[in-house]
């Protein structure tokens, strides 16, 4: 009788990770963000998790209609979108999800977790999360239902405070990792453009060109929208 084994019934239980290591399930970062614009803080937080915690991949996942910034304006999805793929392109960890932009309604995490969880469910999944959002946590939509679906990875960021139990986190939900500090927010590129002063080196190259392509966060933008 032969003893050779079909591959199809052939299992992988052990993979190669990027630092040399074995692991039994595949480990999946999820950068979640408006990325209204991407900057290199994002980047760099899904680096330094990613190399801390050896992760075989990081999503990136631009927020359809995030909930805390209703009422404020938001750029559309696609821009937001595109820039993203763009600034995320050059790395073979790195890859963008639209489950939060072609999900109807408010973006929440809880959603996120479970889009991602039923399409890897042969994966852990780690959240990246920066410390301003990681102090608002608590009031996200079914927080407590959070933890068990994912491992939460808190990052430094200049000018916040990084102190789950502070803001009432359980003990052990959310790891906390000091990552290289770049005082870069969204928000500042956006000002920075209206003003017309340099983004360079703040978001990657192709996405200052984007920018400048699309007009955004231009004047010419604002009677736009
Ligand atoms: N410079 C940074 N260092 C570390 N984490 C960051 C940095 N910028 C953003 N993050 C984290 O990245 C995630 C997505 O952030 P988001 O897209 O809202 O960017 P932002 O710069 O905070 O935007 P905005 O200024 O428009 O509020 C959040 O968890 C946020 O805390
Ligand atoms: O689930 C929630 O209630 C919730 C509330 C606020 C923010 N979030 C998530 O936090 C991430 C950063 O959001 P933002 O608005 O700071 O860009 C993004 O993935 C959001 O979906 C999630």
């Amino acid at each position: 009788m032969s003893s050779i084994v079909p591959a199809s019934h052939i299992r992988v239980t052990h993979r190669k990770s990027a630092r040399g290591n074995f692991h039994e399930r595949a480990r999946i970062g999820i950068m979640g963000g408006t990325f209204d614009p991407i900057h290199n803080g994002h980047l760099v937080a899904a680096s330094e998790v990613a190399w801390v915690y050896d992760l075989d991949e990081v999503i990136f996942v631009p927020t359809g209609r995030p909930v805390f910034k209703q009422g404020k304006n938001v750029t559309n999805e696609e821009d937001r979108y595109l820039m993203t793929v763009i600034a995320t392109a050059a790395n073979p960890q790195f890859s963008v999800s639209r489950v939060d932009i072609d999900r109807p309604g408010i973006t929440y995490t809880i959603d996120t977790l479970r889009d991602i969880r039923a399409l890897r469910p042969d994966a852990d999944l780690f959240f990246i999360t920066g410390a301003d959002a990681l102090a608002e946590i608590m009031k996200w939509k079914d927080a407590d239902a959070m933890w068990n679906i994912a491992h939460f990875v808190g990052v430094t960021r200049p000018g916040y405070v990084m102190n789950p139990q502070k803001f009432g986190v359980p003990d052990k939900a959310v790891d906390v990792i000091e990552i290289p500090a770049l005082a870069i927010s969204s928000t500042d590129i956006r000002r920075r453009s209206y003003e017309g002063e340099p983004v360079w080196y703040l978001v990657p190259d192709g996405v200052v060109q984007y920018i400048s392509k699309h007009g955004l966060y231009s004047h010419a933008d604002e009677q736009n929208s």
